[in-house]
C-alpha cells in the first residue's frame, strides 16, 4: 500500500486525555486519531502542551485521565511501541553516523554487523550514502536531521512522532526537507504525528491538522487538508492552500 492509499485503520487513538503538573493545567481534554499511513499535524501556541502530549503517547509520562490506544491496545505508561524524534537531533557526537543510527537496533538485540547491514540499506533513501563513517559535526543541519529521522525510523518504523524536526533549520533547508520527507514517505509505510509551529509546513505535509488552544490545551478545530498528492512547489501557491491558511490564521 502506498503512503497515499489508506484503509482507515486507527493506529493511535488519544481519548479525553488530561494532564496537570501540580496546579498547572496543561492538557484539558485532548482526543485525536491517527490512521494507518496518515500524516497528522498538531499546531498550537508555544507552551500549550504539545510535547507533553507526545511524552504521554510515547509512554514516557502518564496522563491524569484518558486513554492512549495503539492498534486497539491500551498503552498508558508503556514505552517502546512508537518512535519519537525531538527537535534537536540528539545524535551522539562521539559516534559515527552509522553507529548513531544503529543504536535502536543494538538495543533491540541486533549484533553490530546485522544492525549495520540493515541500516546501510536506507542510507541512499535518506540522502546519507557515503557519510556512514562521518561524525555528526561533519554533516550539515539537514543531513543530521535525516540521520536522526533514520534512527527514529529504525526504532519503530510504522508509527513515528516527530516533534518539530525541522524547527531549527534555515528556511531553504527546511523547504527541501519537507519535499524530501514527502518523497521518502512514498517508499516507507509509516503513520506520522507531527508537531509544528509553521502553518505552511502543516498544510503542505498533512492530511489532517489538529489546532490546539492556549494552555490548558483543548482541540480547537480539526482541519482536513483535501489537497491532492503528490504535492510540490505549486501547492504553496494554490487557491486551496491559501484558503486553508486563512482559515487556520483566523483560528490561532
Ligand atoms: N515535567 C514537567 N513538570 C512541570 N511542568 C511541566 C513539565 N513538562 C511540561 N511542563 C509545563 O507544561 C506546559 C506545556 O509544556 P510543553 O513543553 O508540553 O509545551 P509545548 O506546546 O510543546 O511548547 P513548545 O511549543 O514551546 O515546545 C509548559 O508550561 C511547561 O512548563
Amino acid at each position: 500500500m502506498s503512503f497515499y492509499q489508506r484503509n482507515n485503520m486507527k493506529k493511535i487513538e488519544v481519548l479525553n486525555v488530561k494532564k496537570y503538573f501540580g496546579n498547572l493545567k496543561t492538557l484539558e481534554d485532548i482526543s485525536l486519531y491517527l490512521e494507518e499511513n496518515q500524516f497528522v499535524s498538531i499546531l498550537g501556541p508555544s507552551g500549550s502542551g504539545k510535547s507533553t502530549l507526545f511524552n504521554i503517547i510515547s509512554g514516557l509520562i502518564k496522563p491524569d485521565e484518558g486513554k492512549i490506544i495503539i492498534e486497539g491496545k491500551n498503552y498508558i505508561g508503556k514505552t517502546g511501541r512508537v518512535s519519537y524524534m525531538h527537535q534537536k537531533d540528539l545524535l551522539l557526537p562521539w559516534k559515527t553516523i552509522i553507529e548513531n543510527v544503529c543504536i535502536p537496533l543494538i538495543l533491540k538485540g541486533y549484533t553490530k554487523k546485522d544492525a549495520g547491514d540493515k541500516a546501510k540499506k536506507y542510507f541512499d533513501l535518506f540522502g546519507l550514502e557515503g557519510f556512514e563513517n562521518h561524525y555528526p559535526s561533519q554533516l550539515s543541519g539537514g543531513m543530521r536531521q535525516r540521520a536522526a529521522l533514520l534512527r527514529t525510523y529504525l526504532f519503530s518504523n510504522d508509527i513515528m512522532l516527530l516533534d518539530e524536526p525541522f524547527g531549527g533549520l534555515d528556511a531553504i533547508t527546511k523547504r527541501n526537507m519537507q519535499h524530501w520527507l514527502l518523497s521518502v514517505l512514498e517508499n516507507l509505510k509509516s503513520s506520522i504525528l507531527f508537531i509544528t509551529h509553521d502553518i505552511d509546513e502543516a498544510i503542505f505535509l498533512s492530511d489532517k491538522i489538529y489546532i490546539l488552544s492556549e494552555r490548558p490545551a483543548k482541540v480547537k478545530e480539526v482541519v482536513c487538508v483535501d489537497i491532492e498528492r503528490p504535492r510540490d512547489n505549486r501547492t504553496f501557491v494554490s487557491e486551496k492552500f491559501n484558503e486553508l491558511k486563512e482559515n487556520i490564521l483566523n483560528l490561532l
